[in-house]
């Protein structure tokens, strides 16, 4: 990672500057530094890159990163979207898109959650938070949308950066707090806090301090379903999860100033307090072991760390009071502190006070408290038993496998739908239908950057060829059949890496050959009679006559004739007399009245 000296930063002492790689699926892979500048370079230079539509409103440009619970993508606005979006937005103004992984788009517990909870994370805001913009269900498709943060997370700027100062680390982690606090206020709980979750906005060449900014709240709680954990398992980054989550007991905000100890400790000595070893050591390492004071850590900011990673979650202070601690810690430990300030630092412990109302997990802590060992790692993203517990956020099983409950599903609300459909059916329904456009112009998939033919197939002898069933027409705009099976985004950016040389752009499937319609088949037993058409026609042809003469017989003077014995001929000379008499005879009469 490239790195350019200009400016100290205000918290570490650490160069402000940074690389950030951009990785692009279509026509750029370099390396811009991070900042608006790079923004809008960055977009002269990848015009012509292949994009795709989320919903109507929205493009999908090129994958930032990928994390156990989706994709986040830079995208752009496509349209001003509508009232249900918490920010309208412009067209063309950047955005992150957080496309959520296909096993919990699948899920329907999850996409009820996802509607039921977008008015909460929609109206989540405060200067530490990264704003959610818009919720997008589209087919089996859901997806965040965020404000772009042109920094790195806190992970990347701490392996390249290295550790923070004392006085750095508490007043980011001060921000941090404060973010913690404006969302427990409105019963939301992140339960994923860790540095990867966390964004850097600001410390450009303007001097903007370094502005955390929160990101993936609800994320672990929508990941959090019976469909994709299973009920005796849960999900969290094994480096940071909270004790009373390790072992199925009750969550509360309380999990999330866990999380903020650990990450204080993390940016003072550079990694977790617990660490290293196998998912299930880390895991029992939180509920049983104290961590170690690191060496040289000012007494103040040691007594903030150790209260936030008590085991009771009744002895850890709420957000509210350890932001203010935090403050008042690092006004106290600075090189120009006073004696005041270093005095009221000292006396840290009493402004650490407990939440009076912590906000509550709903659907967590079943499990008896101390069960016993967990009995197996699920791998779940990256979670596997084999897998670093050190930032990849995991599904992990309970503590002692014993199944908890199934968390609470979305009860019908009054005001259900009159079919008994569960109102947020219907909320799911509407919002599938407006985006439903979208699907009626599928992209090509060869310059679909989510759907990709995987390179092993293409070698593969082709299958034979079945006839897919015919569908209802909503059912053909969900089933693609001609879309070659998703590809991993981040694979195609190490494959292009790997490779340096451009791949050709994968074929545009030849369009299959429909098949020629067969006629309708009328008959169950489809017996070909010989001639069977033309004594149709003749019998046609005998009806109609039956019918004339059924119309003549009873209609005409044809009975009368025929019952007075009398030939057609004479009839018909008959008529003729009568006719000339009448015409002599109307002759007789002009010529008897008198002219003038
Ligand atoms: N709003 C955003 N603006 C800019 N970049 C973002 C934004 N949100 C996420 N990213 C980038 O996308 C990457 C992936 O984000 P994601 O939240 O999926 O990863 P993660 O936190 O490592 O994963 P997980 O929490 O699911 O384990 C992050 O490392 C971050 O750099």
């Amino acid at each position: 990672m490239g790195r350019r000296r200009s400016r100290r930063s205000y918290y570490s002492g650490q160069p402000l500057f940074h690389h950030v790689p951009i990785r692009s699926t279509g026509t750029f892979t370099g390396r811009l530094r991070a900042g608006p500048l790079a923004v809008l370079s960055h977009h002269a230079t990848i015009q012509g890159a292949h994009v795709r539509p989320v919903g109507s409103k929205y493009l999908l440009e090129e994958p930032l990163g990928r994390g156990a619970t989706g994709t986040v993508w830079r995208g752009r606005q496509r349209e001003t979207a509508g009232a249900e979006a918490a920010v309208p937005g412009e067209p063309g103004e950047w955005v992150a898109i957080k496309v959520l992984r296909e096993e919990l788009a699948h899920d329907p517990d999850v996409v009820m959650r996802f509607l039921r909870e977008r008015s909460v994370l929609l109206r989540l805001a405060d200067d530490n938070i990264v704003r959610t913009r818009d919720l997008v269900v589209e087919g089996e498709l859901l997806a965040l949308v965020m404000d772009l943060i042109d920094g790195p997370d806190l992970h990347r700027y701490l392996h390249e950066n290295g550790p923070f100062s004392p006085v750095g680390a508490a007043l980011l982690t001060a921000q941090i707090a404060d973010a913690l606090a404006a969302a427990h206020a409105k019963g939301v709980v992140h339960r994923d806090l860790k540095p990867a979750n966390v964004l850097l906005a600001g410390g450009g060449e303007n001097g903007e301090p370094l502005r955390p900014m929160l990101t993936d709240f609800g994320i672990a709680r929508l990941a959090d379903s019976p469909g994709v954990t299973r009920a005796h398992e849960f999900v969290g980054t094994p480096s940071y999860v909270a004790p009373e989550s390790a072992e199925g007991r009750p969550q509360t905000s309380a999990v999330d100033i866990y999380g903020a100890g650990i990450l204080l400790y993390e940016l003072v000595t550079g990694r977790p307090p617990f660490s290293g070893g196998s998912v299930l050591e880390v895991l029992q390492r939180h509920r049983g072991e104290q961590p170690a004071r690191p060496e040289g850590l000012p007494d103040p900011l040691w007594t903030v760390i150790d209260r936030c990673l008590r085991k009771d979650p009744g002895e850890r202070p709420g957000a509210v009071s350890l932001g203010r601690a935090l403050r008042t810690v690092a006004a106290g430990i600075g090189e120009h502190a006073g004696e005041r300030e270093r005095n009221a630092a000292l006396g840290v412990a009493a402004l650490l006070l407990p939440d009076p109302s912590p906000a509550r997990v709903p659907g967590t802590g079943i499990s008896p408290p101390g069960s016993a060992e967990p009995t197996q790692a699920l791998p779940g993203g990256s979670g596997g038993p084999g897998a670093s517990p050190d930032a990849a956020t995991s599904v992990l099983p309970r503590a002692g496998g014993q199944p908890g409950p199934e968390p609470t599903r979305a009860m019908p609300a009054p005001g259900a739908g009159g079919d008994g459909s569960h109102p947020w059916e219907n909320q799911l329904r509407a919002a599938r239908d407006r985006n439903e456009q979208t699907q009626i112009q599928p992209m090509d998939p060869a310059h679909d950057p989510l759907y990709r033919a995987p390179q092993r197939q293409r070698r593969r002898p082709p299958e034979p060829q079945q006839q897919p069933p015919q569908h209802h027409q909503s059912q053909q705009y969900r089933q693609q059949p001609q879309r070659p099976p998703r590809r991993d985004p981040q694979q195609d950016y190490y494959d292009q890496q790997q490779y340096h040389r451009p791949e050709p752009r994968p074929r545009r499937p030849e369009p299959r050959p429909e098949p020629p319609r067969r006629a309708a088949q009328r008959s169950s037993a489809p017996m070909r009679i010989p001639g069977l058409g033309c004594l149709k026609g003749c019998l046609f042809v005998v009806l109609i006559m039956v019918v004339v003469l059924v119309l003549l017989w009873n209609f005409t003077p044809l009975q009368d004739w025929i019952a007075e014995g009398r030939s057609f001929w004479e009839t018909v000379t008959d008529w003729f007399e009568t006719v000339r008499e009448w015409a002599g005879l109307a002759e007789d009469v002009q010529g008897q009245i008198p002219s003038g």
